[in-house]
């Protein structure tokens, strides 16, 4: 197992990019430690697969450096770096038996066959293998044929990370559950190191202990699936994460906080001196959902809003509200009253964030 290091790394399909936007990956700087489960999200084409790639050594990055425990591999090929992949789409041999597709990297490797009988019928077990391993591969069903795709790169004692790269797309929906636990289990049994690749915020934070957001070839932001839920450092990070995503609003300076449409939305000390330093006019409030206070009644720093849409969803209602002209979304737990024509919001201090040019600002006093 390896700690990963992406230094200066950087990567562009065009030989001579001209602009940032002709780069895949944007300089970045990276470590996954060693022994960590993490899920690299983001939306099609934000760069995860040039990523991954890169880390196994499928492609070799135009700019910066891979080091695996501090040593260069650019140069090394994905079997010198023993890196075990797993892509979208199972990758296995349709004649061999199950048993034979398992042991085929460990005999590659000139393993002793008693050892190869041992392992594969170890990982066979955990992947609940056991009693096709002598089908032949091609009658299996698509997720068994991932499950043997994910097996091989298990098999292997030696292996610096596995990587997953969208593992999980062509298996059947109550299934995919299931693979997800397995694999958290196999990551906690064996400590290793995985990367696992998605656009699905549920499926990253289900598999992940950490999570890398990408977005325009840069991971936005590193953090725990709560982190990222409850401090995005970023407005993507705001819109991506969460159902529905948080709310922004535009606002502008003013004498004590910030305002828009005349409505005046005070901030702590902190945040207020820091507005004063700083030339930008691209200021923007941010609010999930779930912290925007709601009710019937108007209360001290409320706002009056007319309710545009309730959206029953079982447990929890989305309210979609105008707020001079803004529309805001705000989550009702079941045992709130929801408003039927007119509501009062007010945005609790605490989960109230500012982003300047995009990105979370913090006060001093945070
Ligand atoms: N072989 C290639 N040649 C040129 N451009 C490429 C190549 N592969 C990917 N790109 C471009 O690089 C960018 C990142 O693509 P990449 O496939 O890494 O994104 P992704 O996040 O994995 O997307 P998806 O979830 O759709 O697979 C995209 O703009 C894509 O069009």
């Amino acid at each position: 197992m390896a700690e990963i290091h992406l230094k200066t790394l950087a990567h562009s399909y065009s030989a001579n990019p001209q602009s940032d936007t002709e780069y895949a990956i944007r300089e970045m700087d990276h470590v996954w430690d060693q022994g960590g489960a993490y899920a690299l999200l983001g939306p099609s084409g934000c760069g995860k697969s040039t990523l991954l790639n890169i880390i196994s050594g499928l492609l070799s990055p135009s700019e910066g450096e891979v080091l695996f425990d501090g040593q260069r591999v650019n140069e090394l090929s994905p079997a010198e770096r023993n890196i075990a992949q797993v892509f979208q789409f199972p990758v296995i041999y349709d004649s061999m038996t199950v048993f034979d597709n398992l042991a085929f990297p460990l005999r590659n490797m000139k393993v002793r066959e008693s050892k190869v009988q041992k392992k594969v019928l170890e990982i066979a077990e955990i992947l609940e293998l056991q009693d096709v391993l002598k089908n032949k591969a091609k009658n299996l069903t698509a997720d068994e044929k991932q499950k043997v795709s994910m097996g091989r790169g298990l098999v292997r004692d030696d292996v610096s990370a596995i990587l997953f790269d969208e593992p999980l797309t062509v298996i059947d929906p109550h299934l995919k559950w299931k693979l997800r636990r397995k694999l958290k289990q196999i990551h906690e049994q064996f400590n290793l190191t995985m990367v696992y690749v998605t656009h699905d915020q549920l499926e990253a934070a289900t598999f992940a202990d950490k999570i890398a957001l990408m977005y325009g070839g840069q991971i936005v932001q590193f953090g725990t699936p709560r982190e990222l839920f409850e401090k995005p450092n970023h407005t993507f990070v705001g819109y991506f994460i969460g159902s529905p995503g948080m709310n922004f609003i535009e606002v502008k300076r003013s004498e004590s906080g910030v305002e828009f449409d005349g409505l005046k939305v005070s901030l702590d000390e902190g945040l207020q001196d820091f507005l004063e330093q700083i030339p930008s006019s691209n200021l923007k409030i941010g609010i999930r959902p779930e912290f925007v206070h709601v009710s019937v009644e108007s209360i001290t720093g409320s706002y009056e809003c007319a309710v545009t849409h309730v959206e029953d969803l079982g447990t929890y209602k989305i309210v979609t509200l105008d707020l001079k002209g803004r529309s805001l979304k705000a989550r009702l737990d079941e045992d709130q009253q929801v408003p039927e024509h007119k509501a009062y919001v007010s945005f609790p201090k605490q989960w109230l964030k500012l982003y300047v040019d995009e990105y979370l600002v913090e006060g001093d006093s945070e």
